[in-house]
């Protein structure tokens, strides 16, 4: 089975400690860095914003995958280029132009990327795949981390993996939610290259990470 590329998701780490957190899965083996961005009105939470992304830059030079959970989201996206992300994820639903959002961020630079929400079919990306490096395909309503993953999401990540082969084109798809020892197998062979795990790469401490990132890639020992 393939080896997927771990992101662990920040959401999940110390805030009192985050540039520590952020070293200490660089070293244990994460491949990129995954930032849950959410402004407490697209989604019940709030979280971090691009001064924090900025101060956690010089910690590690793994990609920084932003997600923006963030409504309407155009108005952030130089700031957050501008703070050093790498990746920058959307929802469709997060403001009334997605083509021109992703248009935008590519020319900041940025892979561009899609956010699937649970609810979201897979339809949406028809029009918009020229425009994506990414898909990120969530598999459990955004908001929260630790929440259960949603079955039904893996029919949705099989038909994504079919519409990105058809491009011929590289692009990653992402599964955000839920991924744990026992979801990211079936991730995995339903076309994922890429698993965002926050309280899977956490859980038990500093000590735990390379355990945790090896687990999820499949190797155990
Ligand atoms: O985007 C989100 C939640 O909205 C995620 O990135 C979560 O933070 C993942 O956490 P776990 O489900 O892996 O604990
Ligand atoms: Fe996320």
């Amino acid at each position: 089975m393939t080896t997927p590329l771990i992101a662990p998701s920040i959401l999940s780490a110390d805030f009192a400690k985050l540039g520590e957190e952020v070293r200490a899965i660089d070293t244990a083996g994460a491949d990129w860095v995954h930032v849950d961005v959410m402004d407490g009105h697209f989604v019940p939470n709030l979280t971090i914003g691009p001064a924090v992304v900025k101060a956690l830059r010089p910690h590690s030079d793994k990609p920084f995958d932003v997600h923006l959970m963030v409504s309407p989201v155009d108005l952030w996206l130089e700031a957050f280029a501008e703070a050093g992300a790498d990746h920058i994820t959307i929802h469709p639903e997060a403001g009334p132009h997605t083509h021109r959002t992703l248009q935008t961020i590519r020319s900041l630079g940025k892979k561009a990327g899609v956010v699937i929400n649970p609810g979201t079919p897979e339809n949406v990306l028809e029009y918009l795949i020229d425009m994506v490096d990414l898909v990120l395909v969530m598999s459990v309503n955004p908001g929260f981390g630790g929440q259960s993953f949603i079955d039904s999401q893996l029919r949705k990540i099989e038909a994504i993996r079919t519409m990105i082969d058809a491009t011929g084109r590289d692009i990653f798809l992402e599964v955000d939610g839920g991924v744990d020892v026992n979801t990211a197998p079936r991730c995995i062979a339903a076309g994922a290259d890429v698993l965002v795990a926050g309280s899977a790469t956490f859980k038990g401490g500093p000590d735990r990470y390379a355990a945790n990132i090896a687990a999820l890639k499949g190797k155990t020992g």
